[in-house]
């Protein structure tokens, strides 16, 4: 039995295709793609009709927390995997800041083995720098590159030491491998809950400058290209993080950086009302930044977009603002916010924000995916762009419903998920 996608305005990037065509899937592959394939489809095929649909490569999140193993509390593989899959994602890559922390050949195989029983998407183990996130030693990254980690990155923690950062990517080159970077001066962050700024001051809440972004980018910036190696930059916040990336490229630097839902949606003014869904780290910033972050965009400086999905329990989100965890559940609502942001905004084409979360991510780490070529595992996405939907918890697959969207009225939602040729979500729900 094969799958025919039919009639969607089909978006491939990587091979400069934007057209009404058919797709043609068998064995979990694209076997055919072009004008009237779905012709020949008989009653024993599966044929979805796309009329008014784009469908575009599985979108892949290079930043996401799945949380098992130790926080099955907040998230698990089966719980994040599905909510990306309502979320268009065919891929996630899973931060290593679970407990015990994914810093060993062990850790990397318990997150393979559990995501192949458990997961409906594909997961990418990403390892950490190192042992333990401690930020002392480096952890095992050539054994780690050799079962399956991807790239590597202490994520939630910036790695202080600068001898031990310039150390590691010199080991992440040996082993061809990017080094992901959570850039956070720890000592200006101190115990700040938001942006410092006109906000922090009106509610009182201690602030967390811009500086303090900026000052670990350029670091990580002039460690890169002391080492010649490559280094991506996580959640890029402030104006002076995408300057800083964009003329570090212009004179060659092995530099990118990613964007997150959430920043390029929200800013500090956000946090009025105390609501520590919108208590994420970094913090929401200013109408400058938000701006920047696009005009980075729409320049090439910024490349990619992830989600940072950092799924909490309610009941650790109900404290008081100042201390409840940092993070916002993102899977769910990360393409509608980028088109409300991007596409209704004119920053971006479409064909370049599907690059953004597909070839782009993909080449970076050198993944499988990220186009609709024949030949390619078929890991597609189908996106209603006329669709409107209230964000609610109707339906909401993550275990975190920390999300400051609740209640918005978003347009362009993923219909339809399918992860190497098997349909695993549709019409918004997935399918078990
Ligand atoms: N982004 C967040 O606010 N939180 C992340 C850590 C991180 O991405 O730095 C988490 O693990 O909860
Ligand atoms: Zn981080
Ligand atoms: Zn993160």
């Amino acid at each position: 039995m094969a799958l025919y996608i039919k009639k969607g305005r089909v978006i491939d990037p990587a091979n400069e295709i934007d057209e009404i065509r058919d797709l043609k899937i068998d064995n979990g592959k694209i076997v055919a793609s072009g004008l009237a394939v779905a012709e020949e489809a008989t009653e024993v095929d599966e044929v979805i009709d796309c009329e008014g649909m784009l469908v575009i490569p599985g979108l892949i999140d290079l930043h996401c927390h799945l949380r098992e193993p130790g926080g099955e509390a907040k998230e698990t593989i089966a719980s994040g995997t599905r909510a990306a899959a309502r979320g268009g994602f065919t891929a996630v890559s899973a931060m290593a800041n679970t407990a015990p922390v994914c810093d060993s050949q062990s850790g990397v195989e318990f997150l393979l083995k559990r995501a192949a029983e458990t997961g409906i998407v594909r997961v990418y183990p990403i390892g950490a720098i190192t042992k333990g996130l401690k930020g002392q030693e480096l952890a095992e990254m050539a054994d780690m590159a050799t079962c399956g980690a991807i790239a590597f990155s202490d994520d939630g923690k910036t790695l202080s030491r600068s001898d031990l950062m310039r150390q590691a990517l010199q080991y992440a080159q040996m082993c061809q491998r990017l080094i992901i970077c959570h850039c956070e001066d720890d000592d200006l962050v101190h115990d700040g809950v938001m942006h410092e700024g006109y906000w922090s001051t009106i509610l009182g809440l201690k602030g967390i400058p811009a500086v303090a972004e900026d000052i670990i980018v350029a670091r990580d910036i002039q460690l890169a290209e002391d080492t010649g190696s490559a280094v991506h930059i996580a959640h890029v916040s402030t104006a002076g993080a995408v300057e800083l990336i964009r003329q570090a490229r212009a004179r060659g630097v092995n530099v990118t950086g990613e964007v997150c839902p959430h920043h390029l949606a929200l800013t500090d003014s956000a946090v009025e009302g105390y609501n520590s869904s919108t208590k994420v780290n970094p913090p929401l910033r200013t109408e400058k930044d938000r701006q920047a972050l696009k005009e980075g965009l729409r320049d090439g400086t910024l490349t990619i977009l992830a989600t940072d999905h950092a799924p909490h329990t309610t009941e650790e989100k109900a404290r008081e603002y100042a201390y409840a965890p940092f993070g916002i559940s993102g899977l769910e609502t990360a393409w509608p916010l980028y088109w409300r942001e991007l596409i209704e905004e004119k920053v971006m084409t479409i064909s370049e924000m599907v690059a953004s979360l597909t070839i782009h991510p993909a080449k970076r780490c050198n993944l499988p995916g990220g186009t609709l070529s024949v030949g390619a595992p078929a890991d597609i996405t189908v996106i209603d762009p006329n669709m409107e939907e209230n964000v609610s918890l109707e339906g909401w697959e993550s275990q975190g419903k920390n999300t400051p969207f609740l209640g918005w009225t978003l347009r362009s939602w993923p219909i339809c998920t399918i992860v190497n040729g098997q349909i695993v979500m549709k019409d918004r729900k997935i399918v078990d």
